[in-house]
């Protein structure tokens, strides 16, 4: 098993293990990013510097368990630096805790510096090149993975953990497991090495040793110390120090010795690797340990003591007596051989061609040194190292911390601009829909259904407040693309220069102001619909610009050579006459032919007179909401004045003046009273025209009734009195010749005579 894992629900890429990794074993997948392990020479750091702690070490504490019930001799050596973890035990009691978990015997490490002290000693006394120690297994890791032209300078001697395996392994005849308990980690790599393998069984750290005693609920301090087994070592307990190693394997060193050259830390080591590698320095032996502090430094160490305290714990455990039990195998065990040799492990990864790293430095925005930040936050030194990284397929675009925040930003713009539009729209229109029933309304829709599902241009003609933004409304949601954008412009709302802006966008720097590029609204509108409201009131220039828009389909920014295809359906609306622009020379021609492809008129309110009842409900209705007043309706007479008012200002009119009297009313009711003056001027117009007609006919009925009268007289006098018979020649019915004969107080043969008599 790999010795670190990633768990990855934790991992929020904020490439800290990238940053801290010497060796770039780090790669970054979609949501996490993962070890190479090829590349990794087990330092830990990235471990170290995670704040989710999403690298961990692969746990050992099962495998650990298992050996130990499973009946064989389990024997467990302590790491040299085990002092400073274990400190609120002795060591006997320590000692008395393991083999309360089953181990056999209780080493210290500490034996195997000393049994490969001399075979240090050796080397260096025979060495024909700079030599590079090996007791660092992070160190060695290094060289065969990333150095591999200094594996002949290693020296040929394993660690003492591995010193201590082969000859456990040996006394105990093969027979026992050895288990090996340190603050390493890159320890575990080594126990799986081929050159090294079989001798460590399990490499252990404190922590693990010590969930494992917590799990069994046993507190070392409480307990009886038990003596240590094996040769109990000496100057080998100070070999985890700084710099502990010379004085451990008993080499004389001078601090002003250029030959014997030692370094501790990821810096001074890698710097001193480097050097040796580009044939910069040949010293004797350069003695090194991947860790700051030496091995008592390492990612396992107790992190809750200063280097100082842990080093003041293993110098007075180094002068303390520590019970011993020495068996006699152990002083009569013949030497074991302590030699290994090295293997060449380095993985090459692509080198970009010219041109590849400038190709991903522009994916994120980088053309010029001066875009090259090299601020770090993508784990990489340099934005130069991170393109390469990029290319070598361990990093993603997606990194880039400067580049994400200018394309946020420049998303979050489009996303204000797409609010502020939609928020526009919201506010002016809702849903509103076309309201009448009247004969003009529905032509007009009927055209409306026709051309919204056409690509066609429409140009909507028509008096102030008639509708014609309502029309192009309902146009584009009867069109195909009305799941894209519909984008209002009022061109006269704007100022020339700026709308041109507005409408076909601009470059950075353009124009005083223009402190960032900006998308006009035809892109705005892409896919979808643009309505340009009095489109009789823009400049020539815009015109042609326009034109151009409408022939080509493409805009050009402002400031900006570079078209950009833009698919968008034009609405336009006037309430001036083109023709008379075209007339005299204010509207181009050209543009008029190509807006005029379809034009709806929107009639006048005069010309709705049937549907205006229907609209005021429909005002009244929207007024009650928006005011969230109980009204019940308009008065009868209100609602005869509007019949009779002539409505300059039209729909919109309309509904103000409704708004209006929603306000003023005290009532339930809109009262004529609420409307404004006019209204019940025309109705008292319309009131004097009955009065009128009833005196015209007060004045009539005399004169018709007289008529009526002489006309029945003379009937009766042609029939000689004789009713039926003047029925007859009137043409109509005796009952009805009675009845005005009642009427006029007339009768048969006696009116005849009177008349005669008369006469
Ligand atoms: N038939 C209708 N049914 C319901 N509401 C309408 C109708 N016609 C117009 N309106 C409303 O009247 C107001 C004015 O309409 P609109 O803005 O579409 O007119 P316009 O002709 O574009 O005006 P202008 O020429 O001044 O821009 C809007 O609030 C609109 O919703």
């Amino acid at each position: 098993m790999y010795p670190i894992v990633t768990i990855t629900d934790h991992c929020r890429k904020c490439y800290s293990c990238v940053r801290s990794c010497p060796v770039k074993a780090i790669k970054v997948e979609k949501s996490y990013t993962e070890i190479i392990a090829e590349r990794c020479i087990g330092c830990g750091n990235c471990m170290s510097h995670c704040p989710q702690h999403a690298k961990v070490i692969a746990d050992n504490v099962a495998v650990t368990n298992e050996h130990l019930s499973s009946g064989e001799p389990v024997v467990a050596v302590l790491g040299c630096s085990f002092p400073s973890f274990f400190h609120h035990c002795s060591p006997g009691q320590l000692s008395a805790g393991l083999r309360r978990l089953g181990f056999v015997e209780v080493h210290e490490g500490a034996s195997g510096v000393e049994l490969i002290a001399g075979e240090y000693r050796d080397a260096i006394d025979n060495a024909k090149l700079p030599l590079i120690s090996s007791h660092c297994p992070a160190v060695v890791d290094l060289v065969e993975r990333h150095y591999p032209q200094l594996i002949e300078n290693l020296v040929g001697v394993v660690t003492h953990m591995v010193a201590m395996g082969r000859f456990l392994k040996q006394v105990w005849e093969g027979k026992a497991k050895v288990i090996y308990i340190s603050s390493c980690i890159a320890g575990k790599f080594e126990v799986q090495a081929e050159q090294t393998k079989g001798a460590v069984d399990v490499l252990l750290t404190y922590r693990e040793l010590e969930s494992i005693f917590k799990e069994r609920g046993i507190d070392l301090a409480t307990l009886e110390e038990e003596p240590l087994d094996g040769k109990e070592p000496h100057m080998g307990r100070i070999f985890p120090l700084s710099q502990g190693s010379f004085q451990a394997f008993g080499i004389e060193a001078d601090p002003l010795d250029t030959e014997v050259v030692t370094a501790e830390g990821e810096v001074n080591v890698m710097g001193i690797i480097k050097d040796l590698a580009a044939g910069r320095i040949s010293p004797k032996l350069v003695d090194l340990r991947f860790c700051y502090d030496g091995c008592i430094g390492g990612p396992g160490r107790n992190q809750a003591l200063t280097e100082f305290s842990r080093r003041n714990l293993v110098i007075s455990h180094h002068r303390k007596r520590i019970p011993y039990r020495t068996s006699q195998a152990y002083l009569d065990a013949a030497p074991v051989s302590l030699s290994r040799t090295f293997a060449d492990k380095y993985a090459k990864l692509p080198t970009p061609k010219a041109g590849d790293v400038k190709k991903i430095l522009h994916a994120t925005n980088k053309f010029t040194q001066k875009d090259e930040l090299n601020c770090r936050a993508c784990g990489y030194r340099t934005c130069r190292e991170y393109a390469v990284a990029v290319f070598q397929g361990l990093a993603d675009l997606e990194m880039c911390l400067p580049h994400n925040l200018q394309q946020l930003e420049e998303e979050r713009g489009r996303l204000i601009e797409k609010y502020e539009l939609a928020k526009r729209e919201l506010d002016r229109y809702g849903d509103e829909f076309i309201v009448g029933s009247d004969r003009n309304t529905l032509e007009v829709l009927d055209q409306i259904k026709q051309v919204g599902p056409t690509p066609t241009t429409v140009l909507v003609r028509g008096e102030s407040g008639t509708g014609k933004e309502l029309a192009a409304r309902a146009i584009h949601r009867y069109s195909k693309r009305n799941d894209k954008p519909l984008v209002t412009v009022n061109c006269t709302t704007i100022t020339d220069s700026l709308l041109e802006s507005e409408l076909f966008g601009h470059k950075k720097g353009s124009f005083t102001g223009a402190i960032m590029e900006k998308k006009g609204l035809f892109e705005a509108a892409h896919g979808g619909t643009i309505f340009l409201d009095e489109i009789g009131d823009i400049t020539p220039k815009l015109q042609a610009e326009l034109l151009r828009v409408l022939d080509l389909g493409e805009v050009r920014p402002v400031g900006g050579t570079a078209a950009k295809r833009v698919d968008v359906r034009l609405i336009a609306a006037t309430n001036k006459s083109l023709e008379d622009g075209v007339r005299e020379g204010w509207f181009r021609e050209d543009l008029y032919y190509r807006l005029n492809v379809f034009s709806i008129t929107m009639p006048p309110l005069r010309e709705r007179v049937e549907s205006i009842p229907q609209l005021a409900h429909y005002f009244l209705e929207k007024a009650r909401k928006k005011l969230n007043k109980h009204i019940d309706g308009i008065e009868e007479r209100a609602v005869s004045a509007m019949v009779k008012y002539p409505w300059p200002g039209n729909i919109r009119e309309m509904q103000n003046v409704i708004e209006r009297a929603a306000v003023l009313t005290h009532d339930e009711i809109i009262k004529l009273g609420n409307l404004p003056l006019a209204f019940a001027e025309s109705y008292a117009e319309e009131a004097e025209d009955v009065f009128d007609l009833r005196s015209f006919k007060k004045e009539r009925e005399p004169h018709v009734l007289r008529v009526e009268k002489k006309l029945i007289q003379r009937y009766l006098a042609d029939a000689g009195g004789n009713v039926s018979k003047a029925a007859q020649l009137a043409n109509i019915p005796r009952r009805t010749f009675y009845r005005l004969l009642a009427k006029h107080g007339l009768k048969g043969r006696t009116i005849r005579a009177r008349e005669e008599a008369e006469d």
